[in-house]
């Protein structure tokens, strides 16, 4: 068995980076990728990139199949270009095959012509990503009616009547997107609370937003059934012990990711997974076992491309650095939700603030009042602020609003660099931007 230095399973973010950074400190890799169609990992060919250029076509006013087409040449460059960057390097090998664990630092590769291959590993990083939850809903798994979010972004012809299960990232994203490109949508979530992590004033603007451009929402509904007939689904709820049923010709099913460990061979190990099926890592993301590390959605909690890429940091510190990074040095993790506007917080919200009993400041601005917006004929939003009376520092931001996605970067680097808020209200900004709007928000 051909003992490695450093063997990568799976080309995500975090780990490619890794490979990339290992193969210029001159150091042996062996990446092993199970699909040709993956290489670069989840977000540039089956998430993020993807569906944001989904997403800005249907803005663009571009049909959907045209957009899937253009959207289909973007990930093929893209994965193209990630390939190259790791299988050019002199000492990096980049393996097409399913790894899974035969020992703690043991792995055997099942390629894909059938052969199997095995090898030993001094460091092993797992970065095996997450895969859709598909409900245990009758029906649900049989239905030739039901998508993932992978195949909702390559259907042959635009779902005229869609049917999508989960308000969350996903859901809302979709809605948004096919809304626009002219589906007729609904959305089913089993919460009555809609964006329940959200203060109200906001969750209720995005739900009316959303609505107004056709999206119609089912909450608090527990599915009982989904039902194929010959040209559509039924989809069978209830809602306050009323039976319903809803028609649709496809079932986009987004109700959430969990982390892939199935098939890993975790069982062959000694390595620790959670309650909740992750690989269970410490601060520093090491396994259970010396020497095995896991990068990424498989390790659990929050599911971004960002902090698979923080992770890469935390191990670079730990092989090149003073290994003092770690997790938990992750006070200020903003998101975005690519619904149009889009949503962006950071930190502290008023709801979190009251149940936290934090004081706070609170300043807010309707995005109507700002001149980029009626430049971009796009007034709806909201912009708040909670801001500590004492130390002046930003406590959390939530910016609803055109653009936001770019905006709450800044606020999230005044939050780290514990800035008092007053900077971005004196800051002398360019005219006429969105950024500029902080000028007005902290007045
Ligand atoms: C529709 C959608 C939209 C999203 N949008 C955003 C967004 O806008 N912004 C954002 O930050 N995040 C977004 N996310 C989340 C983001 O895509 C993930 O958090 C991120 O891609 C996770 O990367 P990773 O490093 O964990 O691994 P991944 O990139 O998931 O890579 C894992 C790789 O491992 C391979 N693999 C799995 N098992 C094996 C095995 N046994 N052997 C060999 N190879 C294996 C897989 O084929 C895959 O290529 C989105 C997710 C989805 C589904
Ligand atoms: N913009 C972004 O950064 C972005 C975009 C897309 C996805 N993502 C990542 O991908 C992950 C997965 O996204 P997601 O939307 O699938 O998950 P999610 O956790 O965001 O949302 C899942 C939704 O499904 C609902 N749900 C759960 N069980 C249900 C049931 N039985 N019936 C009806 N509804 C039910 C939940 O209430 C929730 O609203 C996210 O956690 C996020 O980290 C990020």
């Amino acid at each position: 068995m051909k003992t490695i230095k450093n063997i990568i399973i799976g080309f995500g973010k975090g780990g490619k980076t890794l490979a990339k950074f290992l193969a210029q400190k001159g150091e042996e890799v062996l990446v092993i990728e199970k699909s040709n169609k993956m290489y670069g990992g989840t977000c540039i060919n089956i998430a993020c990139l993807p569906s944001k250029r989904l997403i800005i076509e249907a803005s663009n006013g571009v049909s959907y199949v045209d957009a899937v087409s253009g959207k289909n040449e973007m990930t093929a460059q893209l994965r193209n270009k990630n390939y190259h960057m790791l299988a050019d390097e002199k000492t990096v090998t980049v393996l097409d095959g399913e790894a899974h664990f035969i020992a703690d630092h043991e792995i055997e590769v099942v390629l894909t012509n059938g052969e199997k291959e095995q090898f030993k590993g001094e460091r092993i990083f797992i970065n095996t990503g997450a895969v859709p939850v598909m409900l245990p809903i009758p029906g649900l798994k049989e239905s030739k009616y039901i998508l993932d979010s992978t195949q909702a972004m390559d259907e042959k012809k635009m779902p005229e009547n869609l049917t999508i299960i989960g308000a969350g990232y996903i859901g809302l994203e979709f809605a948004s997107m096919f809304a626009k490109y002219g589906s007729k949508v609904t959305v089913l979530d089993h919460s009555r609370e809609f964006l329940s992590r959200e203060d109200v004033d906001i969750s209720q603007l995005v739900k009316k937003d959303l609505e107004d451009v056709g999206v119609h929402f089912e909450l608090g509904a527990d599915i009982k059934e989904i039902i194929d007939e010959e040209n559509e689904a039924k989809v069978r709820y209830q809602i306050n012990g009323q039976e319903k049923e809803i028609s649709a010709n496809r079932i986009l099913a987004a109700t959430g990711r969990k982390p892939n460990i199935e098939n890993l061979g975790l069982e062959n190990t000694s390595i620790e997974i959670t309650d909740r099926g992750a690989v269970k890592v410490d601060d520093f993301l090491r396994t259970t076992v010396d020497k095995v590390w896991a990068i990424g959605d498989v390790k659990g909690g929050l599911q971004f491309t960002y902090i698979s890429l923080d992770d890469f940091r935390i191990i670079k510190d730990q092989l090149f650095g003073t290994g003092a990074r770690m997790i938990s040095d992750r006070k200020v993790v903003p998101y975005s939700v690519f619904i149009s506007p889009a949503l962006s917080q950071v930190g502290l919200n008023e709801k979190q603030a009251h149940n936290q009993n934090k004081e706070y400041k609170l300043f807010k601005l309707p995005v109507a009042a700002i001149p980029k917006a009626k430049v971009a004929k796009d007034s709806r939003g909201l912009f708040k602020a909670l801001v500590d009376p004492e130390t002046e520092e930003i406590l959390g931001a939530t910016l609803y609003g055109i653009e936001s996605y770019e905006l709450i970067n800044m606020i999230s680097l005044a939050m780290k660099a514990h800035l008092s808020y007053t900077v971005l209200r004196d800051q002398i900004y360019t005219h006429p931007t969105m950024s500029e709007a902080f000028n007005d928000l902290f007045k």
